[in-house]
């Protein structure tokens, strides 16, 4: 292996989901950094119902994926819904980044209203990617343009807005590690 590739630190991404891959590798490209897939487990439940539970499963996600991976550094990052003091549901997106000695850095990204026809479904128990689907018509849209690509008429994908949480996580890691 070349002295620049042993330099490189190595970063699991706690997810196999390419949205969330990609946010990763696109904001950090001009890092000397090598990347490691992990599904690791988010801990909490498939679709996070509050800022709290989304913010742990993107803790817990990250812890995971060094645990497995024996790397450098960890990242997760989880999509929820939040509900607001009237009762309207908001999309809620966290990312946590942890390093080997258990240091933690956490980023929270756009929160944007859920259309109330979908609000009704996720209040009924089922998986806002499975309803994204079901309304759209496709498949796997979590995997691409995701809830908020739907609800932002595209201005904004599930990879962008990851992206930016990353920044937030890579930049506070740069200033504090
Ligand atoms: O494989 P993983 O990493 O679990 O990818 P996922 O798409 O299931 O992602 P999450 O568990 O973080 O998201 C929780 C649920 O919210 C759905 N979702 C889709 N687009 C979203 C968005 O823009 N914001 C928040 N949640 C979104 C997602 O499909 C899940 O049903
Ligand atoms: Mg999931």
């Amino acid at each position: 292996m070349s002295d620049q590739l042993i330099n490189q630190s190595l970063v699991a991404i706690g997810t196999k989901n390419p949205a969330k891959v990609h946010a990763v590798q696109e904001a950090l490209i001009r890092e000397s950094l090598r990347f490691i897939t992990i599904d690791a487990p988010s801990g909490v439940s498939c679709q996070p119902f509050s800022n709290e539970e989304t913010r742990t499963g993107a803790i817990n996600r990250a812890k995971a994926a060094l645990a497995e991976a024996e790397t450098d550094l960890g990242i997760g990052l989880e999509g929820g819904v939040h509900e607001s003091d009237n009762g309207q549901l908001f999309l809620c997106n966290w990312g946590a980044l942890v390093d080997a000695k258990g240091h933690i850095w956490e980023a929270s990204g756009l929160s944007i209203p859920v259309p109330s026809e979908v609000q009704t479904q996720l209040l009924r128990g089922q998986e806002l990617g499975t309803i994204m689907d079901e309304i759209s018509n496709e498949y796997e849209t979590s995997k691409r343009e995701g809830a908020v690509g739907f609800f932002t008429n595209n201005w904004i994908s599930r990879k962008e807005m990851f992206s930016h949480i990353v920044k937030a996580l890579y930049g506070q890691y740069l200033l504090t590690r």
